[in-house]
């Protein structure tokens, strides 16, 4: 799989960037839009040949207006130069809006694609990925994107129709003084190319530098405690103050680059109306062409010369958007890993779920030789509770993570209501199944919003519901603003219990079939436990629950309890059973649930 870091070496090298190429990629959005591209484009050849009229009437007034000694004619000449420079601002405002709303609509559709691909995403991408680096794709990839196809685009058909139109009538006007200027033209576009294939390897590099610092700035920014509990600040200020300072660098090269590129241009265009002036000058004298003509080969001469010179800056950002079409392209182009087979197996519905593992084997792809889960037979009934224990590492959560399909078994199979997992629409094994982690994801929601995550079509008598078999309602009737209350970005202003009775109301909510429990006792008091416990006895009421116990009181009430050590099922047995029979699992419920038992005893 190419995960967003690999991609970056991999085009960095620049084998796959030499053309525009990657801006097609944006092409099936601009036909989403055909009346307004049409619009844009006819307002665009409008306004670029009314410019290219100036030059003609500035001439005949010159030449027949003052000549002519007529007050009448020149008056004529002046009305119909202000009738053609109205029609030459309406036809730019035209544009200017047309061109504008097209990369606004464009890089706002791209943005919403990209987004969407990104949540449809297998985890294993997001083992290896950086959320921060894909942010700043999002962000600003896309604002290069919008650049390009609204300014940038627009400027450069605008000065390719003046250009051309330009040439065409310096050729009518002066055969022999256009020779003089379209000579110097190659000795122009030569090193445009090559200064553009400069600009945009560069202006790629600094891209990517500055989508490695976001990344770094987003996972420091969101561990600002911990920081500031190893007193990191001057070091991450520091880290980060150097990928900013590559990444300027690398702008700085492209922007020299760029800025040579232009010094050139002005300079070859410049020499050569020079040599025009001169030679048309002395033309003039010999009366092989009149002070008119003269005057309009200048303009279109100077017409050609500022669109070549503004081609050439276009050129560079048009080159710096396919950079950025090409970076989106390739988060675009990352197919999720887990994806519904072409046609999925409906779950078959039972009131409660049946969970089948069939030696099932599973390794995490950035650690393929370390099997996690090994050859593990398990049948859990409809309604059953099974308690998971084991050392840590053992694969617990990976259990859950496959169950969830998140990932798939290396081999083996897991079954629910007697479907395999791999026949199923994800989104749809998903549906029957609620998952109560061990670390609450909280968002910067309000408390209502938190809860309904579980369902968002709820009622808020339904999220008031929830949240009392949560025996989440107390905390939240005290709250200044009840279940309106804004929680802080991942929830930083509740404390760990209150995170996680959210957590199952959103459970409550779901109203799956399958549970998954996670237990978590460290972040919690007495008080808040037994809060906790009560909640979590009454969700599992009848439904099929899998359980990593960490807490005694789970694992009595547990049907069977499963001990997993290194991937592997040890033990299976109920906690009498386990405790006499003295294996790992006596040990384990020894030192674990040794202090609760002295506890219970006080
Ligand atoms: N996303 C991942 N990528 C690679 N390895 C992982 C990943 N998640 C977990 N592991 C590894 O898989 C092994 C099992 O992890 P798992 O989280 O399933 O254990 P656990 O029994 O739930 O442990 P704990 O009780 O500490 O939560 C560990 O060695 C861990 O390092």
């Amino acid at each position: 799989m190419a995960d967003a870091s690999a991609s970056n070496a991999q085009t960095q090298n620049g084998k796959t960037r030499k053309s525009l190429r990657p801006l097609t990629r944006l092409l099936p959005y601009l036909a989403r839009h055909k009346v307004m591209v049409g619009a844009a484009i006819a307002a665009l050849f409008s306004a670029a040949l009314i410019t290219l009229v100036l030059p003609a009437a500035v001439r005949r007034m010159i030449d027949y207006g003052f000549g002519a000694d007529d007050p009448a004619l020149v008056n004529s000449y002046f009305a119909v130069l202000i009738v053609v420079v109205c029609a030459l601002a309406t036809a730019s405002s035209v544009r200017y809006f047309l061109v504008m709303w097209i990369g606004e609509r464009v890089v706002s559709e791209v943005r919403s694609d990209v987004f969407a691909h990104m949540t449809r995403l297998s985890a294993s991408f997001y083992d290896g990925a950086k959320s921060g680096e894909i942010l700043s794709r999002l962000t600003a990839d896309t604002t290069q994107i919008k650049a390009a196809f609204g300014a940038s685009a627009s400027l450069a058909m605008r000065n390719l129709i003046m250009f051309m139109g330009a040439a065409v009538m310096m050729v009518v006007t002066s055969p022999r003084l256009s020779v003089i200027v379209l000579a110097a033209i190659p000795v122009i576009l030569i090193p445009i190319l090559g200064f553009g294939r400069q600009v945009r390897k560069r202006s790629r590099f600094a891209q990517d530098t500055l989508a490695d610092a976001s990344a770094y700035a987003s996972e420091m920014l969101g561990s600002v405690k911990t920081l500031q509990a190893f007193t990191h600040e001057d070091r991450s200020a520091g880290r980060y103050a150097a990928s900013v300072e590559a990444a300027f660098q690398a702008a700085r090269k492209a922007i020299m680059a760029r800025a040579a590129l232009t010094g050139f241009a002005i300079m070859v265009i410049g020499a050569s109306i020079v040599a025009v002036l001169w030679i048309g000058a002395s033309d003039v004298f010999s009366g092989r062409i009149t002070g008119g003509e003269l005057s309009q080969f200048l303009l279109y001469s100077i017409l050609a010369a500022g669109s070549l010179a503004a081609l050439s800056e276009v050129w560079g950002e048009l080159s710096q958007a396919a950079g950025a079409a090409e970076r989106l392209s390739e988060l675009l182009d990352i197919e999720p890993e887990i994806a519904a087979p072409a046609h999925p197996v409906a779950l078959p519905e039972t009131p409660r779920g049946a969970i089948h593992f069939d030696k099932v084997s599973f390794a995490y792809r950035n650690a393929e030789h370390m099997p996690v889960v090994r050859d593990l037979d398990l049948s859990i009934a409809p309604g059953e509770t099974v308690a998971v224990v084991g050392p840590s590492g053992a694969g617990k959560s990976t259990l859950f993570s496959l169950l969830m399909r998140f990932y798939d078994p290396v081999s083996g199979a897991i079954r629910l209501n007697g479907a395999s997992l791999t026949d199923l629409d994800p989104q749809d094994l998903r549906r029957h199944i609620a998952l109560v982690p061990q670390d609450t994801a909280i968002f910067g929601a309000s408390i209502a919003e938190n809860i309904a995550y579980g369902r968002p079509e709820a009622s808020r008598e339904e999220v008031v519901a929830a949240a009392r078999a949560a025996l989440a309602a107390p905390f939240i009737d005290a709250m200044a603003d009840g279940y309106d209350t804004m929680v802080g970005e991942r929830g930083v202003t509740l404390s760990g219990g209150q995170r996680q009775r959210i957590a199952i109301a959103r459970a409550v909510l779901k109203d799956a079939p399958v549970l998954l429990l996670d237990e978590a006792t460290s972040a919690l008091d007495a008080e808040s436990e037994r809060l906790v416990q009560q909640a979590l006895d009454k969700l599992m009421e009848g439904r099929t629950t899998l359980v990593i116990a960490h807490r005694l009181a789970t694992v009595l009430k547990a049907d069977r309890i499963v001990v997993m050590e290194d991937g592997r099922i040890v033990e299976t047995g109920t906690h009498a059973d386990l405790s006499a029979a003295g294996g790992l699992y006596a040990k384990l419920a020894r030192l674990q649930f040794g202090a609760e038992k002295e506890a219970a005893a006080v």
